[in-house]
């Protein structure tokens, strides 16, 4: 399986694209599952993190004098069915940028991840992420990897929060309006879920489907996206 598209801009998610799904899922959710509780009481001042408790509230019918352990139980409950909603990642952003900045967190990407990201940075390509994560958790993450700070690599980064749900073909029209594109298929978008894909593909995009062998989506049907085991397998051509 190989994929040859020509862009400027290379749109990334993360889970299943650039780390294990078990980055996410194992490392981060069990770091930010006993952690929620705590933070939501050790910030009562801080705008976000009411904000994200109220969004909770509203989003669970939860009354507003609900209390901190009925909010926590909904969190528990988003993270166990992975509802990627906006609250959740908003309150798991800061306990990982925390987690990373003690040094207690590190990101592992693929091996072909970081080879590839440098690869198309010296060629031109300008690299953005769009993740379900929040911008701040995303930074984070790039902060602290095995392969050192990779913060520089990337141009923009997008979430729910500034561009959208994943599956709806707005936020691709809003991430080609913010990285200034004049035409969508100036941009490639890489992801494992063919949902996102075709989102993306709506919006004119060019898509490349990841198929990782062990994961989720190795097996799963990318329709008429081009699918690649690896980025080694993706040839790119840049354009102005
Ligand atoms: C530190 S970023 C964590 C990514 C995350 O929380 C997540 O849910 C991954 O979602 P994606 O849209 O990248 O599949
Ligand atoms: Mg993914």
């Amino acid at each position: 399986m190989s994929a040859s598209v020509a862009a400027r801009w290379v749109v990334l998610d993360i889970e299943g694209t650039l780390t294990p799904t078990s980055q996410v899922h194992v490392v981060l959710y069990d770091y930010a599952r006993p952690r929620l509780g705590p933070w939501i009481h050790d910030h009562p001042e801080d705008p976000v993190v009411r904000k994200a408790v109220e969004d909770v509230k509203s989003e669970a019918g939860l009354p507003a004098e609900a209390t901190a352990e009925q909010v926590v139980a909904v969190l528990h409950g988003w993270m166990d069915a992975d509802r990627k909603a906006a609250p959740l990642k908003t309150l798991q952003g800061l306990i990982w940028q925390d987690g990373y900045a003690r040094g207690e967190l590190t990101t592992d990407y693929f091996a072909d991840v970081v080879p590839a990201l440098r690869a198309w940075r010296q060629r031109g390509l300008v690299l953005a992420v769009f993740s379900s994560g929040s911008v701040a958790g995303q930074v984070a993450s790039f902060s602290h990897t095995t392969s050192g700070d990779l913060r520089g690599l990337f141009a923009q980064h997008f979430d729910t929060v500034n561009a959208g749900p994943k599956r709806e073909r707005g936020s691709y029209e809003a991430i080609a309006a913010a990285l200034g594109a004049a035409r969508p298929l100036q941009i490639v978008f890489l992801s494992d879920v063919p949902a996102e894909l075709d989102a993306a593909a709506q919006a004119g995009w060019h898509t490349v489907g990841l198929a990782r062998p062990g994961e989720p989506y190795a097996d799963a049907d990318f329709g008429s996206h081009p699918a690649v085991g690896a980025f080694d397998d993706i040839d790119i051509e840049v354009v102005s």
